[in-house]
């Protein structure tokens, strides 16, 4: 009765593709879903693996078919539906038993749940993971929080499932507490960014250039080929060429404009802020996304002020300029990311392994991408440094920032909004002027609050200026 080496509770999207994983990969699975029908279509057709496969129709069910100490993957959604199945579940596990939440978990709440844990037990590993329903069923990218012991527990299953690169496993231990749902939802913030600048490269050809879907999309399957390789660029492609079968139409013409979240881009830029970690693009793609969900508004705004976009002059941009700028703004995005990795370590006593999270993130995860190679060997020779200073990707930017400039300008002047492009942009410039604009920040504090002042010719904290009120 008690054979199957691991559970696992949700079959939507992810659950079921995970599950489908986990018995491929050889380990007898037990699962349950809050409807039944649901568990039941899922066994009826999971064809060869469903002797692999243990459908159970109440929890007690669930834990009873799992071989003890047990390890039970949740995969419903954040927030109370977490909370619900680990209260639901303490009244049947031991002690040393293993609840892994493997859905996108907010990271305070998994810093909460595993000082829980902690006290009373049973035992919580929170994981983030990345690639959607076609890497959970054939190999996603997995980070991992919690205790060490409880990882090395079930890395055998998750390094089993997990995407390969090379023959090395997605997978790895980010280390104590929520640091594995920080990590995944920095990957998301980037996922943000870069699908942000995607669309805004993709409304400069269709706005601007005037280009159909369909050229668009071959665009994007040219780039492809080149160092924008990545997941995010492949599928964009193969959406801007698909059409609708009902109306023949392509499909991004009767997709409305209008983009959804479920949150974990806006828990990146909150947390950002919290620690003062800069990650301008990311916050920029959030801000897009908020802003699309006012069509009214946008509407409201074209019939007040006429359509902001305008068609530029034959020329003005070439399929080079917005190439080399997309690679401009995406080294930018995935450095601000880093960044925040890095500057989450003190304040939550972490040591986010950065160099293995660019490993992990070359396949399987949603952001993968050609580059993710090349930053791992950079942060592998100075964990330290920013990745815009890495001299492959320093190389790199100075070639093409200046496209970056051009279609941020060339945008602002034909009224194309670009705000993640404009924000790598104005990130780039800022990290390569020694001499800012805070001292006039800092003049205008000390004069309304008399906050004082560092001065450039003295030493000392405390200046204040001999303003005339
Ligand atoms: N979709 C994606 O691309 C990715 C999703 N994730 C994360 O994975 C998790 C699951 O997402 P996904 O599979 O897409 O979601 P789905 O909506 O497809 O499935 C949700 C599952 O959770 C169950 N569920 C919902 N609410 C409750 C509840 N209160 N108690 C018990 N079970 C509940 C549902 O059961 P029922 O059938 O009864 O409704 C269903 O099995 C989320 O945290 C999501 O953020 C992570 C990476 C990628
Ligand atoms: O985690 C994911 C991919 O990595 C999920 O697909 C997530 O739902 C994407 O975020 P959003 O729904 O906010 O676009």
């Amino acid at each position: 009765m008690s054979h199957s080496q691991i559970g696992l509770i949700g079959l939507g999207t992810m659950g079921a593709m995970l599950a489908l994983n986990i018995a491929e990969k050889g380990f007898d699975i037990a699962v349950f879903n809050r409807t039944t029908s649901v568990t039941k279509t899922f066994h009826e057709n999971a064809g060869a693996l469903a002797s692999k496969i243990t459908p159970c129709e109440t929890i007690e069910a669930l834990v009873h078919a799992i071989a003890k100490p047990r390890a039970i993957i949740l995969m419903v959604p954040a927030g109370d539906p977490v909370d619900q199945q680990i209260a639901a579940l303490r009244d049947y596990l031991d002690p040393d038993d293993l609840i892994i939440d493997a859905g996108n978990a907010n990271f305070h709440d998994t810093d909460r749940r595993a000082a829980e844990a902690a006290k009373a037990g049973p035992r919580f590993l929170g994981i983030g993971v990345s690639g959607g329903e076609e890497g959970a069923r054939n190999g996603p990218a997995i980070m991992g929080g919690g205790e060490q012991q409880d990882w090395d527990r079930v890395a055998p299953v998750l390094t089993a499932i997990a995407a390969k690169f090379d023959g090395t496993p997605c997978a790895g231990f980010m280390g104590k507490g929520g640091s594995g749902h920080f990590v995944k939802a920095v990957h998301n913030g980037i996922e943000y960014a870069d699908m942000e600048m995607i669309a805004e490269i993709y409304g400069v050809m269709r706005d601007g250039m005037k280009m159909s879907a369909q050229a668009c999309g071959d665009a994007f399957a040219k780039w492809d080929d080149g160092p924008l390789k990545s997941y995010l660029i492949e599928i964009s492609g193969k959406v801007a060429r698909t059409a609708d079968p009902d109306s023949g139409k392509p499909m991004l013409d009767i997709i409305l404009d209008r983009a959804g979240q479920k949150g974990t881009g806006r828990w990146t830029v909150i947390e950002a802020q919290h620690l003062a970690a800069p990650v301008p693009v990311i916050e920029a793609a959030v801000m897009a996304r908020n802003l699309s969900a006012r069509l009214e508004a946008r509407k409201e705004g074209q019939d007040l002020f006429g359509a902001a976009p305008e068609a530029l002059p034959e020329g003005t941009l070439s399929a080079d300029d917005l190439e080399h700028a997309l690679i401009a703004g995406k080294i930018l995005c995935y450095a601000q990311g880093f960044e925040m990795l890095r500057s989450a370590n003190a304040p939550f006593d972490w040591d986010l392994p950065l160099p293995e999270i660019a490993l992990i993130w070359r396949d399987g995860c949603i952001i993968r991408s050609a580059m993710l190679d090349d930053m791992a060997r950079a942060l592998t020779d100075a964990p330290e440094r920013n990745l815009m200073y890495a001299p492959y990707f320093a190389a790199l930017l100075k070639t093409h920032h200046a496209a970056l400039r051009k279609v941020v300008g060339v945008a602002a002047r034909y009224g194309l909004a670009v705000p993640a492009l404009s924000m790598a942009l104005s990130y780039f410039d800022t990290m390569r002027t020694e001499r800012g604009t805070a001292n006039m920040i800092q003049g205008q504090r000390d004069f309304f609050g008399a906050h004082g002042f560092e001065r450039t010719d003295r030493d000392g904290t405390d200046f204040h200026g001999p303003w005339a009120m």
